[in-house]
Formats: structure tokens, C-alpha cells, sequence
């Protein structure tokens, strides 16, 4: 098997899919490694094999003793990964996270407050002084602050409350199991919020050595974690994640809605199809130098093929990603409707950018 991802192929490999020829025929089968950390990206338009592909990976990642997969799953995509424990030793969590998971700051910018501005201060200033939710709510009506301001810092945290996510702790990521926070139901804030303290959770415990195992963390449209709270965590786990031993696998429809240091720090990226122009121009400028070209016309045609471009072999790879050995949970419903030209097994949905836009132009 060749393996992308390291250059000594030394480590525990993950199997990804197998090389794919000009004419679509399967070649070598195609590994990845699953022996130290990486930071990798998945991309691809809708319906082009994103989440597919990080559920191959997630699998994979499960299968490999030593490594603790935590997937933060915004859609319920991935509740499936648990349906074969026999192959795919896995567990969906329903997400908790502590209140003390974000600081002050964060909680301001969780709840759309100015840190400057009273409320935000008073938020600021009962995030300082304890660590649960219930505590912060008790603690507001004890400040010394006007009544209107006590009542809007409180109903941001009743916000919060309803969210049902800050009662407890973030989940051990010590187990033998991959970790599926099934996020589906919840704000974007609030998957934000879980995906802060999960990313935290695995730094901080690698770092302090109470996370034995080397934990991969998979985010489902990532564009969203960026954009809010979980993206100052995120970063970090690009840029000093490798250190202590965290990979980060992210998967976006919008690769230009991610920093510049998510497409420049992954040492792999899986690019399914993908035609919005200003998601390839995020590639066309960041891509190592050993991307030729020629890239764009080499773009994947049906769902599950790809291109990946490996940092460690400096090399632009043409695979299709191989079948789940879990059911796959992420299919959007269609109308069933046989529309005799359809190309079998193309499920692309329109050619719309995923903003609406035209990518044609
Ligand atoms: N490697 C593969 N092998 C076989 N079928 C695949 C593969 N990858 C994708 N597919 C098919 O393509 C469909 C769409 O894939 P997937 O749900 O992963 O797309 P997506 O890019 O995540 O879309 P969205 O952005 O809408 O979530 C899947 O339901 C599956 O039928």
C-alpha cells in the first residue's frame, strides 16, 4: 500500500482508497498515516464525498490503537460511525462541556457582548470569578450594577442555559472508543462553543500528560468553527498542535471562508471537486510549490474521487476514497426521481457555489 503522509511508512496506517487512473480504474491502494500528527483539510463542494471521506478517515482513525477520535459532528452526520462496534469501535456523546472550558473573553464573544461595554463587563467579570453556568447566574444577581444591566447579562446566560450544553464536563477523551458529540439541534454558538472546549481539552491534555493517547479532532463544516468562538483553539491546534501530538481534520464546503493558515499549515489536503472561484483561488495562492499547473484540470468528476496533496511526499495524488465500513449518515434527502441522462452514482446537487453565487462566473 502507498502511503500518503509520511515518508518512512513506519507508523500505524490507515486505509484511505486506492489510486485512480485516467479512465477512473482502481490502482495501489492508497494509506495514510495514522502514526503522528497531521493537520489535514477536506474539501469539496456539496455532494462531492466531504463528509464521506472524513468518515473514512474517522474510521480508520478509531481502528488504530494509540489514537483518540473526537468528531464534532454539527449535522448528526456521523451517529452511523457507532453502528458497527465490531470493526469500528466507536460511541455517540450527547455534548457537555464546562463552563470554565471558556474564558471570559470567549463567553463575551459566545454571547455577542463587548467586553468594554457594561454588560459584557459584568459577564466578563462572573466568568473570572467561577466555573459554572448556574454559579455565573448566581454571581450576576450579587454585582453591584444597575438592575437593566443585571437583567441583560442575565438573559444572555439564560440563553446559554437553554442550550443544555454547559451542564457537565467535557467528555474523557481517555477511553479506548472514537468520541462522536452528535451537535445536530444546537446553535452554531453553541457547537462553537463545544468545539472550543474539545480542541482545549486535547491540547491542555497532551500537554499536562493527562490525555494518554494521540487525539485526532475531526470538524464537519469547519468554515462555521472559524467563524466564531472555537476559532482562536482551532488555530492553535494548526499552528502548535503537532508538538504535543493533536492532528485536526477539518471538512468545508468553503475553503475560502477559512483562515489562510488552515489551507497553508495542513500537510494533507483532500480536495474532492470543487469549482467556486474563490475557494480554488484560496488553493491557487497558498498551494505548495509542487502543485503543478495543471491542478484545476485535473478536478475530480464524481463523488469519492480525489486529489491529495501530501506535504510529506511533496506529491499531487488522484485516488478514490474507498467505501465506509459504517453506514453513511450525511446523504442529503432527495426527491427520487430517474432522470434517464444522469451519469450513475453522480449525486452532485446544482452547480451553485456554496453561497448561491455562480461559479461559472
Ligand atoms: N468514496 C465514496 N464511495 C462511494 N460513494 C461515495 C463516496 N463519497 C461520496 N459518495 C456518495 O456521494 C454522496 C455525497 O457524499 P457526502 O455526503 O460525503 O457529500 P458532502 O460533500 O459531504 O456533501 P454536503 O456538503 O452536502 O454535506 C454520498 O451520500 C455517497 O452516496
Amino acid at each position: 500500500m502507498h502511503v500518503l503522509g509520511s515518508t518512512d511508512g513506519l507508523g500505524p496506517v490507515g486505509h484511505l482508497g486506492a489510486y485512480r487512473a485516467r479512465d477512473g480504474s482502481p490502482g495501489e491502494e492508497v494509506g495514510v498515516d495514522l502514526g503522528g500528527p497531521h493537520a489535514a483539510l477536506v474539501v469539496g463542494k456539496r455532494g462531492s464525498g466531504k463528509s464521506y471521506t472524513l468518515g473514512v478517515l474517522a474510521e480508520e482513525a478509531a481502528r488504530t490503537d494509540g489514537v483518540a477520535p473526537i468528531l464534532v459532528d454539527p449535522m448528526g452526520a456521523f451517529d452511523t460511525l457507532a453502528d458497527a462496534p465490531d470493526e469500528v469501535p466507536a460511541r455517540v456523546v450527547e455534548p457537555r462541556v464546562g463552563a470554565d472550558a471558556l474564558d471570559p473573553r470567549a463567553w463575551c464573544s459566545l454571547l455577542g457582548l463587548d467586553p468594554t461595554g457594561a454588560v459584557g463587563a459584568l459577564v466578563w467579570r462572573v466568568a473570572s470569578e467561577t466555573t459554572t453556568l448556574a454559579g455565573m447566574v448566581d454571581a450576576v444577581g450579587e454585582q453591584d450594577a444597575p438592575d437593566a444591566v443585571r437583567v441583560a447579562a442575565e438573559n444572555h446566560l439564560a440563553l446559554a442555559r437553554s442550550w443544555d450544553v454547559f451542564d457537565g464536563a467535557t467528555p474523557d477523551l481517555a477511553g479506548p472508543k472514537a468520541t462522536v458529540l452528535d451537535c445536530s439541534g444546537l446553535p452554531d454558538a453553541a457547537t462553537n462553543a463545544v468545539c472550543l472546549a474539545v480542541a482545549s481539552r486535547c491540547y491542555r491534555g497532551r500537554l499536562d500528560g493527562t490525555v494518554d493517547r494521540l487525539p485526532w479532532l475531526f470538524v464537519d463544516e469547519a468554515h462555521v468553527a472559524f467563524e466564531g468562538v472555537a476559532a482562536s483553539a482551532l488555530r492553535r491546534l494548526l499552528t502548535r498542535g503537532r508538538a504535543p501530538g493533536v492532528s485536526l481534520v477539518c471538512a468545508t464546503q468553503r475553503p475560502s471562508a477559512l483562515p489562510d493558515v488552515a489551507v497553508s499549515q495542513s500537510d494533507l489536503v483532500v480536495m474532492h471537486r470543487l469549482t467556486g472561484r474563490a475557494d480554488l483561488a484560496a488553493f491557487r495562492e497558498t498551494r505548495p510549490t509542487y502543485v503543478g499547473d495543471d491542478f484545476e484540470a485535473r478536478m475530480p468528476e464524481r463523488p469519492g474521487d480525489a486529489m491529495v496533496v501530501d506535504d510529506a511526499t511533496e506529491g499531487v495524488h488522484a485516488i478514490r476514497v474507498r467505501e465506509r465500513l459504517t453506514p453513511h449518515g450525511g446523504a442529503s434527502p432527495r426527491v427520487d426521481v430517474a432522470t434517464s441522462d444522469d451519469e450513475p452514482g453522480h449525486e452532485y446537487g446544482d452547480d451553485a457555489n456554496a453561497d448561491g453565487t455562480d461559479p461559472k462566473g
